[in-house]
């Protein structure tokens, strides 16, 4: 395109634009700040607040965010420390996480884990495992967490071949909420559980995992016990965790 003819399409578009050309700069600023997802900007955040390589300072940066800022779905740090315990308890060499978000249950976890744990965790969304990687990074844990990038249904039957797991010591459950059942099935399914396997599943109460309670709870096949807390980030609402032992 030659000068003159940009010089004449710019004015036609002025002209047409009544003058809203001038505001352009403050329009396209506005958006590319909106643009950024709240995974993004609690990114941003951790990277601005917590110390590279330092695990508790960014599981802090988010909590911070998630408490002062701007609601998520992570785990947080109520429930967070009850997690805690069951991981140092178990210290398992084999774990599985479904669902990692933004990453902060996989930094929790993988920051107790004996160096020689395998740890997987699993996302079907890009995005989040995209914000998830460079939040694990920052953390300076990328040589700890097995990132998966796929949908938990078809990860699940594939460890043994795929991802050589002979069976897991501990799963973390925390994905979209009617899968809980399905998957912990295809767990047992792919003979994936052995006797003492720990399985600990989030949002019991809230948003809520009622099938699962009920199936872990009256199936026969776990030890299940329930451990009230809070929902993230919230003083208020009732939720917990269930803990349930495969008997194998
Ligand atoms: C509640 S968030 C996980 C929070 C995370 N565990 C934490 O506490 O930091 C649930 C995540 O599971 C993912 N998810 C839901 N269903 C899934 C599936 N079938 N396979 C893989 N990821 C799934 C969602 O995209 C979302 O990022
Ligand atoms: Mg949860």
């Amino acid at each position: 395109m030659t000068m003159v003819y940009k010089r004449r399409l710019w004015t036609g578009l002025q002209r047409l634009s009544g003058g809203m050309i001038k505001v352009f700069p403050y329009v396209r600023a506005q958006t590319s700040e909106s643009a950024m997802s709240k995974e993004q900007r609690v990114l941003q955040y951790v990277q601005q607040n917590a110390s590279r390589g330092d695990p508790d300072s960014v599981l802090a940066a988010v909590d911070k965010f998630g408490w002062e800022t701007e609601w998520a779905m992570n785990l947080g740090d109520v429930k967070g420390a009850i997690l805690d315990r069951f991981v140092k308890e178990t210290a398992p060499q084999t774990m599985l996480e479904l669902g990692t978000y933004m990453g902060y249950s996989a930094i929790r976890i993988a920051r107790l884990l004996p160096e020689t744990a395998k740890f997987m965790t699993v996302e079907f969304d890009q995005e989040n495992a995209a914000v998830a990687r460079e939040m694990i990074e920052f953390a300076g844990l990328q040589n700890r967490i097995i990132q998966i990038t796929s949908d938990t249904a078809d990860v699940i039957p594939q460890l043994k071949t795929k991802y050589d797991v002979e069976t897991l010591d501990m799963v973390f459950i925390d994905h979209w909420k009617d899968v809980y059942v399905r998957d912990i099935k295809l767990l047992e399914t792919n003979k994936l559980l052995r006797k003492g396997t720990v399985v600990v599943a989030d949002n019991i109460i809230k948003p809520g995992a009622p099938e699962y309670a009920e199936y872990v709870r009256t199936c026969g096949k776990y030890d299940s016990t329930f451990h009230e807390s809070r929902f993230e980030y919230s003083n208020d609402d009732i939720d917990g965790l269930e803990k349930s032992v495969f008997r194998g």
